[in-house]
């Protein structure tokens, strides 16, 4: 048996696993999760299992992990004296996690974006939900982890320097993520009307419904998504293929522009025809995190 939980910066989910295979699975707020020991003894009671692993969302820094939204810390030595019946306890990051997960998904987890040529070769993950995350998966299966999504905003038009210019003055820096996130979606659209108080759903509700501002909000989106991840197509050089992670990317499929994300993709100069070898996905299964964390799990745990 392994345990898994999976701490985003929105939704936490726990979930055991046998041979692969979830077992039992339990969803609650991030922001409900006040201290991780609490809830691991509410998920786990006095269960055991050969692996617990946790995927959560910011940088492991030696063996800790600090929550980039709730500044908890999460200590793999600290909950081993917890669950002294757990004799693997490991932890890494939520979008290293998505990574280890590609091996373990078919093709009916995955929504082809763009057409490419794919080889055995290094891939991408970039996901989008409550910020951006940025992983890089070697062609041997090895993920290294990123904080790529904080990599500076470069702006490709006129209409996107505007965007820019409104959120220098709110945040100063300006990140990829501050574009490219569900706060990134109200971000775009209170820059083109001033509007600020929405939340994220909102913004694609109203592209459902063909609110102008809306819709154009949706092609600054693809259009902004395209450039970053032809940039870390580059970056990466991943021959192997970029893979969209995250809750927003499956909600968001038919808002999508796919022209203006594949223009803005291949426009790179020179190097368009590389980029146009490389395929993008959507990974659409839900349980992506957890299903890494699990498999990330299982080859630690029969390593030691
Ligand atoms: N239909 C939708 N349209 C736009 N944004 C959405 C939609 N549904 C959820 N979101 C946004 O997606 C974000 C949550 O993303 P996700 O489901 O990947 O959660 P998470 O795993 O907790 O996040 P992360 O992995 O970034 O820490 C929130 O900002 C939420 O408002």
């Amino acid at each position: 048996m392994i345990i898994t939980l999976d701490i985003g910066g929105t939704k936490t989910q726990s979930t055991f696993w046998e041979n692969g295979v979830p077992v039992e699975t339990n969803r609650i707020d991030t922001g409900s999760v006040t201290d991780i020991k609490q809830l691991l003894s509410a998920v786990i009671g006095g269960r055991s299992a050969e692996c617990l692993c946790i995927a959560a969302a910011g940088p492991v820094r030696g063996s800790v992990l600090e929550l980039t939204n709730t500044g908890q810390c999460i200590d793999p030595l600290l909950l081993k004296k917890e669950f002294p019946q757990i004799p693997n306890i490991l932890l890494l990051n939520d979008l290293e996690a998505v990574g280890y997960s590609l091996a373990a998904l078919g093709a009916d987890n995955l929504h082809p974006l763009k057409p490419g040529r794919p080889q055995r070769g290094t891939k991408a993950v970039i996901s989008l939900g409550t910020g951006l995350g940025v992983c890089l998966v070697t062609a041997e299966g090895e993920v290294l982890p990123s904080e790529g999504g904080h990599m500076d905003f470069a702006p490709g038009n006129p209409q996107q320097q505007k965007i820019f210019s409104v959120l220098r003055k709110k945040y100063g820096h300006v990140s990829c993520e501050r574009l490219l996130s569900g706060q990134g979606l109200v971000n775009i659209y209170a820059a083109l009307t001033g509007a600020w108080n929405l939340c994220p759903q909102q913004v694609t509700e109203k592209a459902s419904r063909r609110e102008a501002a809306a819709l154009e909000t949706m092609a600054l989106f693809s259009q902004i998504l395209g450039a970053v991840c032809g940039s870390y197509g580059l970056i990466f050089l991943a021959s192997g293929g970029i893979y969209l992670g995250g809750g927003i990317a499956p909600k968001i499929l038919p808002l999508l522009d796919r022209t203006a994300f594949e223009r803005a993709f291949l426009d790179k100069g020179r190097l368009r025809d590389l980029l146009e070898e490389i395929p993008v996905h959507v990974i659409l299964d839900e349980m992506a995190p957890s299903r890494g964390a699990a498999v990330y799990g299982a080859k630690l745990s029969s390593a030691v």
